[in-house]
């Protein structure tokens, strides 16, 4: 049943959708984030069979795309997982370990012990009609990591989840993939699971590989907008380098900015939320920009949506980096 240490050889196509080239060393959690439509969820279906793709996907000297969908060692969870019905939680996530040949006993402690860590442990004996979504869910992360596989899809497996079981259940799985001699690839919208638990991000991007790194990496050099604002970072493409500053590092005001900056910019507020002890802003500019301002000062400009500002940021707050094409593994359809 034990997973052992293997790679992941990818160079996979699934016509009009994503094309992925990488190599997953034993151990490694990939998260991969992009925009919608992206293609993370199609290169998770197409790994689990679910999709058909051409190419290869070679696991531990097996290619996956040449085996049926039932024969792929593969661990699944995804936004929407149907449990089986008729079984009871503890039969759910027992099912694995005893298909794999375990015995019932072993099998269901090992279940037991699963919805334990997800902090489900006592709803072991519902069935999932009775569990609430976020349960179910705990549930159907347990089934996936019961039996070990040597690759593990998760597509968004915290989505959906209340902030403080999501933060639990962050810190339960990262601290499982950290010891999992499998492979992990982690679809998510959120940069902190992209950048707490993954040892590489893989950013995807109208179905190509937009940047492949690891999270310091991709949080000091987003090469994409959607990555930027994702690690809240401001990105402004100029002369054929990005220009990344944070959003703190702007200044806010009605007026024009004084003297000669070259880096302003001019347009409306569309989004004010709270972030922290400051104020953030999203500005409809070119490209749009964040801000982080003061309560105080956003009540004295009257920030709104709709008021129309002024952005401006010094030179000595701004990073500059070629925007060259320079990862690994990028291939273009
Ligand atoms: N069943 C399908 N048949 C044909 N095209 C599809 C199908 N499902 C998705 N697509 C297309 O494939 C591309 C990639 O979609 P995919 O669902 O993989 O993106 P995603 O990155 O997972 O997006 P999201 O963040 O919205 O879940 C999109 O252009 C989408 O419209």
């Amino acid at each position: 049943m034990a997973g052992g240490a293997v790679s992941l050889d990818l160079d996979l196509h699934v016509p009009g959708r994503v094309r992925v080239a990488l190599r997953a060393e034993p151990g490694e959690v990939i998260a991969v984030i992009g925009p919608n439509g992206a293609g993370k969820s199609t290169l998770v279906h197409a790994l689990a069979g679910l999709v058909p793709a051409t190419g290869s996907a070679v696991l531990d000297g097996t290619d996956l795309l040449a085996l049926p969908t039932r024969e792929r060692s593969v661990g699944l969870v995804f936004q929407r997982q149907l449990l089986f019905p008729h079984l009871s939680a503890l039969d759910n996530v027992a099912f694995g370990p005893r298909a794999r040949g375990g015995s019932r006993r072993e099998a269901e402690q090992r279940a037991h012990d699963w919805l334990d860590r997800l902090g489900v442990g006592e709803l072991s004996g519902r069935r999932p009609r009775e569990l609430s979504g976020g349960q179910a869910q705990r549930v159907a992360i347990a089934r996936a990591l019961a039996t070990d596989p040597r690759l593990l899809l998760l597509d968004e497996p915290l989505t959906g989840l209340d902030v403080k079981v999501a933060m639990a259940l962050r810190i339960e799985l990262g601290r499982h993939l950290a010891t999992y001699d499998g492979i992990t690839l982690l679809v998510t919208h959120h940069a902190l699971d992209a950048l707490t638990i993954a040892d590489r991000v893989l950013v995807l991007d109208e179905g190509r590989v937009a940047q492949l790194g690891t999270p310091a990496e991709v949080a000091q050099r987003p090469r994409t907008e959607h990555v930027a604002r994702l690690v809240g970072l401001n990105v402004v493409p100029s002369e054929g380098r990005l220009t990344a500053f944070t959003p703190d590092a702007v200044t806010v005001s009605l007026e024009p900015p004084v003297g000669s900056a070259r880096l302003r910019w001019h347009g409306p507020v569309v989004d004010v939320s709270p972030h922290g002890d400051a104020v953030r802003l999203l500005v409809r500019a070119e490209p749009d920009l964040i801000a982080d301002v003061t309560p105080a000062a956003a009540t004295e400009l009257g920030l709104a949506p709709g008021r129309e500002v002024w952005l401006s940021v010094k030179e000595t707050a701004v990073r500059r980096y070629d925007l060259a094409p320079e990862q690994t593994g990028t291939v273009a359809p």
